[in-house]
């Protein structure tokens, strides 16, 4: 083990940063334009090399004379490059790498796909190799039809299987070559030739030309076998036969019999032909495969492909980072845990330290023969010997066989968000959204997918880290993600903790339609949003089953390659992160109108990349319910103050031991690890989301789906047969504490707070209490329970 720690004390900081290979404007301009004009003049330089080339032999070797004159075009410099390109490499098929220079420039210049430039360069150079061993086979000597490649590559294949198997070899290049390319079959010949025939036979008979129509869209591969085989197919052309006429089909050219075929007399000794079909693409795929290699595939990162992630440089260092054994400290702690057990007459087989950020694990091996509940039982007096807070025994480590004793260490040591960022673990993740946490106790870095957990329950007390944690979960995304690919829905009911995030709205946030701040920080909000987002749930589940597809991720590859049309509704669909800062708030205010979407969003979302972070100072039942925690399997639980606040995060005891400061048990339904969370300061949280605000940015909010609450209808004039059936009670309650407020309802009542905010506008249409008057309760219009129950029964007459 102190190997390990020894290696893991060594883990190197590497700055890693995104190398971009992404040219600007200007850049492109000026490269573009010297590729165009580079392979002009090496085009000129070539061409004139075929007059001049002989001529200029001599001056070669006198390159650096200025005396010294050359024919060529482009001089000196020209006559050698021809020498160099034509002479010494592949003959007059260098013309095409010219050729090629050119067309790059082109393709710089008006930015179009890399990926067909690289198909262009891929197959010139091969016709470049092709043509230069097929003129070197009829150059007698070195000459420049095939250069000295040509040549030599030549002379040795014909050392080897001679001319004819030189010959036959080319022959199989360029089949090979058709084949892949242009997708030419077997099939193609044979049709070709037929079609060909037909028309020398009707040519003949002096009939009409055979009709052969092609739809507007003749691809390349029909273009080409045409041209190669010079068929006058007739493109366009009304068709003028009076029989049912063949159709090349542009997709696969082969050319399909007429339905009524050539039905002749065995006797005249013509066969039916009947033609084999060859296996159509599906037009989807084609199309797709079209797209993607004209255009490359989908970039969502496209429209702020600009967009610069933020340096590690805006995250502090901490020089107390790195860990320091104190060996003092070690030696007595061991000597006091070995003594504590003996005086119970527990003897040690062997005990083993391993040094994390804030605690050091003591791993003992008990004599055999020792019931480990024995030890278990020890856990107050070990703290007691140790007088140390934020004992934690672990009886037994799983799957080690061997007692866990967890003491902190005097002194702790931060660990830096800058730390777990740069770490290797998290910057080669390829999770979908990988969340870098902070430290083990083996002081590895702990990095966790969201997208996989599905949904976070975070809880602890107040000060003990929790929106600490929150905005390390907040910073890995912003520095793994693109603006395209994560959207944050924050909720912040306590109105400080997530504001600076407000920066970033235009790249990060999501927000309903009409409102003004992305962060939500009033309840009746939350309602509509999360309504919203079970509805954007809905819309993506709809969008998925069009697709075919299980996930968002599977959905994304096939929108990336171009396989969905946007024209159907389909997009690309950046993962959802909905973040509450204080739940317990929430519950508290609107009940069940937030439980239940929620619940619903928990049960449903994960396969669509909703994915939501919920803390809570609270863990109590009545605020993580059943139905919460069924649905949320992974827990972070900071320090809390009871056994029990710790058995509802986590299902067990635990997280009462902790020590605070960032000290957390994580767990994804097994096991529990502690883990020291990574510190990240509000400064630091600033930098980032001024770099990223200071950005081109999108021009909106990622902007939810529009979400009608049920309490919009409502109106003053509100019907008395519409009324809520506990309108006379709440009435009753108002006039009773003479106080016109909706919390009061709530509390009275056990409501939420869309049907007391009802409950209020239905006393105020009936005369019961006055208008709203901002942050006051309304007015009580009516005295007492006598002057009510007049009120409403007048209101019935
Ligand atoms: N990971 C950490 N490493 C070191 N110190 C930490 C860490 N997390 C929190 N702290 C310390 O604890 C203090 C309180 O943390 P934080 O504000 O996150 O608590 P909280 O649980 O959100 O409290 P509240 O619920 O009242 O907002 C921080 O100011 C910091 O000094």
């Amino acid at each position: 083990m102190a190997k390990k720690k020894n290696d893991t004390n060594k883990q190197p900081r590497k700055k890693i940063r995104k190398p971009s290979f992404k040219l600007s404007s200007q850049q492109k301009l000026v490269y573009g334009s010297f590729l165009v004009i580079f392979g002009f003049i090496l085009f000129m330089a070539f061409f004139s090399f075929l007059f001049t080339g002989e001529a200029d032999q001599s001056s070669l070797s006198d390159f650096a004379s200025r005396n010294v004159k050359t024919e060529n075009w482009v001089s000196k410099s020209g006559a050698w490059l021809s020498d160099f390109f034509i002479q010494r490499g592949f003959g007059v098929a260098s013309f095409i790498i010219s050729g090629l220079i050119f067309l790059s420039g082109i393709y710089v210049l008006m930015n179009l796909s890399k990926a067909k430039l690289r198909t262009h360069w891929f197959w010139g150079i091969l016709i470049v190799i092709w043509l230069s061993i097929l003129l070197g086979f009829f150059g007698n000597t070195n000459d420049i039809l095939g250069g000295t490649i040509g040549f030599e590559v030549n002379m040795y294949l014909q050392d080897y299987i001679g001319k004819i198997g030189t010959s036959l070899l080319l022959l199989f290049g360029l089949i090979t070559y058709l084949a892949i390319r242009f997708k030419v079959t077997f099939e193609s010949f044979t049709t070709i030739f037929k079609s060909a025939k037909n028309k020398i036979k009707n040519d003949l008979s002096n009939d009409d030309e055979p009709i052969i129509a092609l739809d507007n869209n003749l691809s390349e591969e029909a273009a080409a076998i045409k041209s190669a085989f010079d068929i006058p197919l007739k493109n366009n052309e009304a068709i003028t036969n009076k029989d049912p006429k063949p159709v090349i089909d542009t997709a696969t050219l082969v050319v399909k019999p007429p339905i009524k075929e050539e039905v002749e007399d065995d006797d005249l000794g013509i066969e039916i032909e009947v033609e084999k079909v060859a296996e159509e693409l599906s037009e989807d795929n084609n199309l797709s495969n079209k797209l993607v290699e004209d255009f490359g595939q989908f970039d969502p990162t496209l429209e702020l492909s600009k967009y610069q992630f933020p340096p590690l440089d805006l995250l502090k260092k901490y020089d107390s980072e790195g860990i320091t054994i104190n060996q003092t400290e070690l030696e007595e702690n061991k000597n006091k845990i070995v003594e504590t057990l003996k005086n119970y007459n527990i003897g040690i087989a062997s005990i083993k330290a391993t040094i994390g950020p804030t605690v050091t694990l003591y791993e003992i091996v008990p004599d055999a023969g020792i019931r480990i509940s024995k030890i278990k039982n020890l856990e107050d007096d070990i703290a007691l010997s140790l007088s140390a807070l934020g004992i934690r025994i672990i009886a037994p480590i799983p799957g080690k066989g061997t007692i866990g004793i967890e003491v902190p260490n005097k002194n702790a040591t931060i660990v830096s968000m800058r730390s777990v960022i740069a770490s290797k673990r998290f910057q080669t993740s390829d999770m979908q959204l990988p969340i870098a946490l902070g430290k083990t106790i083996s002081n590895e870095t702990f990095v966790v997918d969201l997208a996989k957990m599905p949904h976070l329950l975070m809880a602890g007390a107040t000060g003990q880290g929790k929106s600490v944690g929150l905005n390390a979960v907040l910073t890995s995304l912003l520095y793994k993600k693109h603006p395209a690919e994560v959207k944050f829905v924050l909720v912040d009911p306590k109105k400080v903790e997530l504001t600076l995030f407000n920066k970033i709205e235009r790249h990060y946030l999501a927000k309903l339609p009409d409102s003004e701040d992305a962060i939500i920080t009033d309840n009746t909000k939350v309602i509509n949003t999360l309504n919203s987002l079970c509805i954007e749930m809905d819309n993506r589940y709809e969008l998925l089953k069009n697709a075919l597809c299980r996930n968002i991720a599977e959905y994304n590859v096939k929108f990336k390659a171009r396989k969905l049309n946007p024209n159907d509704g389909h997009q690309f669909l950046p993962y959802i992160v909905l973040v509450v800062d204080e739940f317990a708030d929430l519950i508290m205010t609107a009940g069940k109108e937030v439980e239940t979407p929620i619940a619903r969003l928990a049960q449903l979302a994960r396969a669509i990349g909703i994915h939501l972070i919920i803390a809570t100072q609270r863990p109590s039942v009545n605020v993580i319910t059943g139905i919460i925690k069924a649905n949320f399997p992974a827990r972070i639980a900071f320090r809390v103050t009871s056994k029990i606040d710790s058995r509802t995060i986590l299902d067990g005891s635990g997280a009462d031991q902790l020590i605070g400061r960032g000290d957390m048990l994580y767990t994804q339904g097994n096991d529990l690890i502690r883990v020291q969370c990574a510190f990240v300061d509000t400064p630091e949280v600033e930098k980032i989301t001024d770099y990223i605000g200071s950005q081109k940015a999108y021009p909106d909010a990622y902007l939810l789906p529009e979400y009608v609450g049920e309490e919009s209808g409502t109106s003053l004039d509100i019907d008395i047969s519409d009324r809520d059936k506990l309108f006379r009670e709440a009435a009753e309650v108002i006039v009773t504490a003479q106080q016109g407020s909706a919390s009061l309802l709530q509390r009275k009542l056990k409501l939420g707070y869309n049907r007391a905010g009802r409950l209020i506008d239905q006393l105020e249409a009936s005369g019961i209490v006055g208008p709203f008057e901002g942050s006051k309760a309304r007015m009580v219009l009516i005295t007492d329970l006598v002057a009510l129950d007049k009120h409403l029964e007048n209101e019935t007459l």
